[in-house]
């Protein structure tokens, strides 16, 4: 008897291009949402996007609440919910990089409220998806939350970002190629649950990503918009998964490592790329694509090295011999690395001297 199911969760609208911040009203319009919106934001999207936006909600009669959120803690989750309670809200507007629009999704998991996704850095591959990440206790990793109804994605605003915020989302993408790498050794090896529907969008968002990587320049809104699609499309595929795994393997469990280790120091993506260029080395050896990923890192700015992160090596290194310990997810680091495969790793792919 035939028994499987499956229930995929994704936006009912995604409006990308230059100016589209003004039909956040719209889109509300569209979804039918009634009441009051809370958007939720921190200090610099606030007057990048957040303030323009509450201004549209005023022009058309409604009085918008806002809270600014400074860090991505369950306590700004609590803070987001008690907002929501006593304002009498609706709907909630996740506005901002990675951590303010993940907390808008955990809040609206918890709130049982629909939310919108309005991206202010094309930064981080969260924009659309179905996961959360906010850090509880020792766990660093994404978890499953509410997908957006509708993700607003305005290419003036994020081209105006700080370029590394692009080149930190670049990598975000590239690092799919070692995710899915870990994704299928992890089917052979412990046929976990997988999806080649999944696996073979989040391989081609970065190969389509990588064949532009001439279009990725500073100053450019046709940057935004190049990064912004693949961001949208590597989202789809943790959606279509319901799971991170499509986007996230063992580099990702470097970075979360990095995070508790050296925290602040580096962007989400920016780690994630070096940690791919090690994984990469790790499945292929010297042959491989290790090469041809760091190679893409570089010609897009991102950073390649443990000194271009701002790290230094002995925390590259210990972060690579315990990131196997952050979740339960089989990648090539099996069950660890000790040190002196990590140092020759690294050493051997330039990322510590
Ligand atoms: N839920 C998911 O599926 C995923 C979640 N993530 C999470 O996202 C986070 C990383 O996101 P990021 O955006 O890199 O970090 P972030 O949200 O901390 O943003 C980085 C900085 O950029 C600033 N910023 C944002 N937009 C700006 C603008 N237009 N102009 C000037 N400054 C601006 C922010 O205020 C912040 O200071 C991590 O916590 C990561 O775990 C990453 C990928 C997927
Ligand atoms: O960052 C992510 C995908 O790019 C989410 O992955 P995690 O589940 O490892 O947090
Ligand atoms: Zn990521």
């Amino acid at each position: 008897m035939f028994e499987k199911s499956t229930w995929i969760r994704l936006p009912r609208n995604v409006v990308v291009g230059h100016g589209v911040r003004s039909a956040v009203v719209d889109v509300v319009d569209d979804l039918h949402l009634q009441g009051r919106p809370l958007l939720v934001t921190s200090p610099t999207p606030r007057a990048v996007a957040a303030d323009p936006v509450a201004a549209d909600f005023r022009d058309v009669g409604v009085d918008p609440a806002i809270v600014t959120v400074e860090a991505a803690t369950f306590d700004a989750v609590e803070t987001v919910i008690e907002t929501a309670e006593t304002e009498e809200v609706s709907y909630l507007v996740g506005i901002g990089g990675g951590k303010a629009i993940d907390i808008a999704k955990m809040a609206s998991d918890h709130l049982d409220m629909g939310f919108l996704s309005v991206p202010t850095a094309a930064s981080h591959d969260g924009i659309v998806s179905n996961r959360g990440s906010v850090p509880d206790g020792d766990t660093r990793h994404s978890v499953a939350a509410e997908p957006p109804l509708a993700v607003v994605a305005d290419t003036e605003i994020l081209a105006d970002a700080p370029w590394e915020l692009t080149t930190a989302g670049c990598a975000d993408i590239i690092s799919n190629y070692t995710a899915v790498m870990d994704w299928r050794l992890a089917k052979r090896l412990k046929d976990v649950e997988y999806s080649e529907y999944a696996a073979a969008l989040a391989e081609m968002t970065a190969e389509i990503l990588v064949d532009n990587a001439d279009m990725v320049r500073p100053g450019l809104e046709e940057s935004a918009w190049v990064v912004t699609k693949a961001l949208m499309s590597s989202g789809v595929a943790m959606s279509i998964a319901d799971s991170s795994r499509p986007a996230s393997g063992a580099e990702h469990l470097f970075s979360h490592k990095l995070d508790r280790l050296a925290p602040d120091a580096a962007l989400h993506g920016h780690q994630v790329g070096v940690g791919s260029i090690m994984t990469a080395y790790l499945h292929g050896g010297d042959r491989g694509v290790w090469r041809d990923i760091r190679d893409a890192l570089s010609s897009i700015d991102a950073p390649t090295t443990a000194g271009e992160l701002g790290i230094d090596d002995g925390t590259v290194i210990e972060a690579l011999t315990t990131c196997h310990e952050i979740r339960d997810r089989y990648t090539i680091l099996g069950d660890g690395m000790n040190e002196r495969a990590a140092r020759e790793v690294a050493r051997k792919t330039g990322v510590v001297g």
